[in-house]
């Protein structure tokens, strides 16, 4: 339940709390609203001396905070979440600022500082509003701080030990947490309780009045409609009118003159305070944004319902070449695209207006060209082209997912449905059943691979090895990065016969590619090349586990102590819903499956690696490194 109608203007936005405090997370459900919790990684290491008052440096956290993970999530998804919330919780005792205690010695120091003495909490947030164009992230920040202080009652060395033992003072700044045991430590409180705990709600709230509800404006701004009479509305109802228990106000949809309802229809519903007077003759409708809001579609369903008409918009677009014809500075009318991709003139059109309004195409008088984003990812040839892998995703994986209901009750793979095809070897059978699909396949996995192979790459530092084999490694394109980033590394590419035959067409004109060998087999079947470092870059995730079980246990068994094994894969976070590319690809029901870190991990020990670390690279594929402790015996 939405208590705060302020918290409604949240509703049917994508918001984010930017931090991992439990207590933050309780009061804002409390509070009715909805939202996910990405964790900071922002340091709380900013100079302190740089800021004059403490509230200062709280606020400014508080929004390196929110930033970061604004910044993170627009490259991981492609797209920044509508709001991040952010906020960082002081204490401030004799003009020292305390925040979380490092050990128990530290929080004896700051106990001892607060005791008998009044001190402030000081809370400062910073509300983000994101958006992004042409992947490039822009926000606005909102920021505020609260303080409260608090008086500590004088306490004995054995009773602040006996608290410290408890464990509670070691996630919280100043040392103490007023919700819990520490309530006991504390005489009195002038300010907002909920400060202490971690966060402003009442602040917040009002910081929402402000930002949602701008004080009326005396302009009456006129809307305007190709077939009805121009009339006028008024911007932001008072919270009381947003609340009214009248249901029929808030079901009611603003009804103009010349839509279906009649005005005398409109008044009843709306009841006399939302009809306005009759200027120049004609009706005025007072429809506060508000009112719109809740009455309007909501928008992560209308992203979600057109969703897949955009993806085939993009996906044709591609097909048809339309961007590298546009590609560059070119400037191009619909009936000149429409010659060159020999198309109708009629559907051209509709087709780059799509693709404008999706901001792949710009318009003007002139005719059409592309945007950056789409001279960078979109034309063939470019370096960083992504046409490869859109190419898989329609001719691939969109006739599968056209096949979605019947694999999600069957709970399998649809290749015999969308290809009519039996694949019993999912390589074989399906991406590699004729010379086209397979080039196809193979320049997927190249043009991916080229975005965020060097991520993989620099995940660790590989410096120490000398040999890898990159298993399953198709093209090469992981191994061309990995012989740049490590001058020392030589590395076996190895992977099917049918793949390795025409690696050719793949590799780059200009470098040196001599410390590169690709080697022909079958990792089930042959024995697979020595080397310190194994690779497995979006091996796992397509195999059921007995087949990873025969590859690990060969892995492992090849795999000299001191030696390694690293993973690229999307990793999934514990609950398995994100990220959510992972997610909707598992929908393809690959007799594999997508994993979760401590799953990756327990894959990696159950082969006899150790040591096993993870880097979430903000890429596209993530890396799992294991080191070989013991040889492993096969059974
Ligand atoms: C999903 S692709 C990943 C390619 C590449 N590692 C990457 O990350 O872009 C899986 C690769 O494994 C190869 N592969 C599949 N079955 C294999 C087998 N039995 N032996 C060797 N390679 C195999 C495929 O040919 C393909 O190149």
């Amino acid at each position: 339940m939405v208590l705060c109608p302020v918290i409604g203007k949240l509703v049917g936005k994508r918001v984010v709390l930017a931090s991992a405090s439990p207590r933050r997370q309780e009061i804002l459900n409390c509070a009715g609203l909805r939202f996910e919790v990405v964790p900071s990684r922002f340091k709380e290491t900013l100079d302190k001396t740089l800021f004059p008052m403490p509230y200062e440096y709280a606020m400014e956290t508080a929004k390196q905070k929110a930033l970061e993970v604004a910044n993170r999530m627009n490259v991981k998804d492609f797209r920044p979440p509508d709001v991040v919330i952010g906020a960082d919780t002081i204490v401030t005792v004799d003009g020292m600022i305390l925040e979380k205690p490092a050990d128990k010695r530290d929080a004896y120091n700051m106990l001892s500082r607060l005791n008998g003495k009044i001190h402030s909490v000081f809370t400062g947030v910073a509300i983000v509003h994101c958006s992004s164009k042409d992947m490039h992230l822009k926000t606005e920040v909102f920021e505020f701080y609260e303080e409260t202080k608090v008086k500590f009652s004088d306490l004995s060395e054995e009773l602040l030990w006996e608290y410290i033992h408890s464990g509670e003072p070691m996630d919280k700044a100043g040392g103490y947490g007023i919700q819990a045991l520490g309530g006991m430590l504390v005489e009195y409180v002038h300010g907002d309780f909920l400060n202490v705990v971690g966060f402003p709600l009442n602040h917040f709230c009002k910081k929402l009045v402000e930002l949602y509800y701008p004080p009326p404006k005396d302009a009456i701004h006129h809307v305007k409609h190709d077939s009805i009479p121009s009339v006028e509305t008024f911007e932001g109802l008072s919270d009381e009118e947003f609340g009214s228990s009248n249901s029929a106000l808030q079901n009611a949809t603003c009804k103009l003159e010349g839509e279906s309802a009649s005005s005398s229809e409109a008044t009843e519903s709306l009841g006399k305070k939302e009809i306005g007077q009759h200027e120049m003759g004609e009706p005025v409708v007072k429809c506060s944004k508000d009112m719109e809001n809740l009455t309007k579609f909501p928008s992560p369903l209308v992203e979600l319902l057109d969703g897949f008409k955009a993806s085939k918009a993009m996906f044709v677009a591609c097909k048809l070449k339309v961007f590298d014809l546009l590609k560059g500075k070119a400037i191009l009318k619909t009936k000149d695209v429409a010659d060159h991709i020999n198309a109708s003139v009629c559907g051209t059109e509709r087709l780059l207006d799509s693709c404008t309004a999706l901001e792949l195409l710009k318009k003007t008088k002139q005719g059409y060209s592309n945007t950056e984003l789409a001279d960078k990812y979109l034309v063939s040839d470019s370096e960083n082209s992504l046409h490869g892998y859109i190419m898989h995703a329609n001719d691939h994986v969109w006739p599968l997912f056209t096949h979605l209901e019947s694999a999600v009750r069957e709970g399998t793979n649809q290749n015999h449905r969308a290809f009519e095809k039996k694949a019993q070897d999912l390589f074989q059978d399906s991406y590699y059943h004729s010379m086209e699909t397979k080039l196809r396949f193979m320049n997927a996995m190249d043009s991916v691979i080229k975005l965020t192979g060097r991520d993989v790459a620099t995940a660790f530092d590989l410096s120490k090895f000398r040999s890898a084999c990159d298993l399953g490694g198709c093209t090469g394109a992981l191994a061309q990065v990995l012989i740049q980033e490590y001058p020392n590394l030589k590395v076996t590419v190895f992977d099917l016969p049918n793949v390795i035959e025409n690696v050719s067409c793949f590799q780059p004109t200009g470098q040196d590619t001599s410390r590169i060998t690709f080697t022909s087999g079958d990792f089930f079947k042959d024995n697979i090349p020595e080397a310190d470092l194994y690779i497995l870059s979006r091996v796992l995730h397509d195999w059921p586990d007995d087949k990873i079980d025969a590859l690990l246990s060969k892995i492992s068994y090849r795999c000299k102590p001191g030696c390694a094994l690293l993973v690229a894969e999307i990793v999934l976070d514990e609950e398995k819903i994100d990220p959510l590319r992972a997610v909707l690809q598992s929908l393809s029901m690959t007799e594999g499956k997508q994993r979760s870190n401590s799953e990756y991990k327990q894959l990696l020990e159950k082969y006899g690696f150790t040591q096993v670390q993870t880097k979430i690279t903000g890429n596209f594929l993530d890396a799992i490194l294991g080191f070989k402790k013991t040889a492993h015996t096969v059974n």
